[in-house]
């Protein structure tokens, strides 16, 4: 007879024993983002790690390629993956990356204390073998292996204030009615920004933001939290685009008694009125216009007008590609119309925009694309972080204000890598 030597107590010592060895390799998200990112690296692999406006899961996704480059963009035609458009287009930067691996990680809930572990959860990945090179990764991602960055002479206070006069002068001229003139701030960095924890900070900061960090060789690291759909396409459902303009600090009031000069809405309206020019350009007459509404972007407050429509009722499912092609880039990051305020800003910022008031974000995953005007956003190279932002001048601007604007929108970021 075989003798059973069940002890209930020692059996309760090795079951804890066990949960606590399994607590132990649970990682905190910060943790679990930075093996990621360092893998990436060394396999010369692109990543994209972000967090959806309102949303508790981290998503990763990671191209073991590197990324490929694109000549002409059409949504369409793209497999699911992750989209990098730069400002200008018709240069050689425009990159997409496949969905070979993708990961969630799932916060703990409201209360997420830094020090808990965040479960990962592998939803696609090629071999079971790289998910253990990854998990057991203990290097670190390697900032002396970055380009030194090309961006890197701040834009000086009293040339951003005397572009936004001669951008003052243009629209008193009727040459444009509207230009958003950027600027960029170089800080210096000592090469030990511990990207995990600021990415985890990020969406702690700003939960309606997109917050994203994408690297790979070709496009390098940039790191941002955008306020500012640029097209949602949900298939066969709907078709989603904003109008975001005019900023304010946010003050002791609260956002229903928020108040709003004439130059703010009117320099939101043109955002508008080209939202449904675009519309009207495809014959597009049913849509859903709601705002515009005060909103919260960390410490700005923005208006905001949301255009729905029901691509099923319209019967137009290419309607996400074709708009994507009308809308970039908007009058809310170039001015309007459209072409002689380009014009203005290729002539007149000394800086190359690159990424900046480009767009990016997932595509065809889980049959939605949701891109995101890439705003209050960085890049991070050897030995510095260039901070790059705009804002819209009309006639009623005063350039000392939009430069004051343009600091506050560089701290969204900044004060979250160097708590400046
Ligand atoms: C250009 C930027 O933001 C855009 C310009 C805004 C403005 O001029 O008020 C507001 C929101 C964005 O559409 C930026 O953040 O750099």
């Amino acid at each position: 007879m075989c003798k059973s030597y069940y002890n209930g107590s020692s059996e309760k010592i090795i079951l804890e024993k066990a949960t606590q060895e399994i607590e132990h390799i649970q990682l905190t998200a910060e943790t679990h983002l930075n093996k990621f990112l360092a893998f990436a690296q060394q396999r010369n692999a692109a990543i994209a790690v972000y967090r959806l406006p309102n949303d508790s899961k981290l998503q990763i996704l990671c191209d073991l390629s590197g990324g490929k480059s694109i000549a002409e963009l059409n949504l369409e035609d793209l497999s699911s993956g992750f989209l990098l458009h730069p400002f200008q287009t018709g240069i050689d930067k425009i990159v997409h990356f496949d969905s070979e691996i993708i990961a969630k990680i799932n916060l703990n809930g409201e209360n997420n204390s830094k020090d808990e572990p965040d479960s990962l959860e592998w939803q696609k990945s090629p071999k079971e073998e790289i998910e253990k090179k990854i998990e057991n990764s203990n290097s670190q991602f390697d900032f002396n292996l970055l380009e030194k960055g090309s961006n890197n002479q701040s834009t000086l206070a009293s040339d951003y204030i005397d572009m936004v006069e001669k951008g003052i002068q243009l629209i008193k001229r009727e040459k444009f009615y509207k230009v958003v003139p950027s600027k960029i701030k170089n800080i210096e960095s000592n090469n030990d920004i511990n990207l995990g924890q600021a990415f985890v900070n990020a969406c702690e900061k700003y939960p309606n933001a997109f917050v994203n960090l994408t690297y790979s060789a070709k496009t390098g690291l940039w790191f941002g939290a955008s306020p500012e759909t640029l097209i949602e396409d949900k298939k066969g459902e709907y078709f989603k685009t904003m109008a975001l303009a005019g900023t304010q600090a946010k003050s002791e009031k609260s956002i229903a008694e928020t108040t709003w000069t004439q130059k703010e809405i009117e320099e939101q309206a043109y955002v508008s009125r080209y939202i449904i020019n675009c519309f009207k350009k495809i014959r597009l007459r049913e849509f859903d216009e709601i705002g515009p509404k005060t909103i919260q972007a960390g410490k700005l407050l923005h208006l905001k007008t949301t255009f729905k429509v029901h691509t099923k009722t319209v019967n137009f499912p290419e309607l996400g590609s074709v708009m994507l092609k009308l809308l970039h880039p908007t009058s809310a990051v170039c001015g309007m119309p459209k072409e002689p305020a380009l014009n203005f800003l290729t002539n007149e910022e000394k800086h190359n925009r690159d990424y900046f008031s480009g767009f990016l974000g997932p595509v065809h995953l889980d049959g939605l694309s949701h891109l995101f005007v890439n705003l209050r956003c960085c890049q991070i190279n050897n030995q510095s972080v260039t901070f790059y932002a705009g804002a819209g001048i009309t006639e009623d601007s005063k350039a000392e204000k939009e430069w004051e604007e343009t600091e506050m929108k560089c701290e969204v970021l900044s004060n979250i890598i160097f708590g400046i």
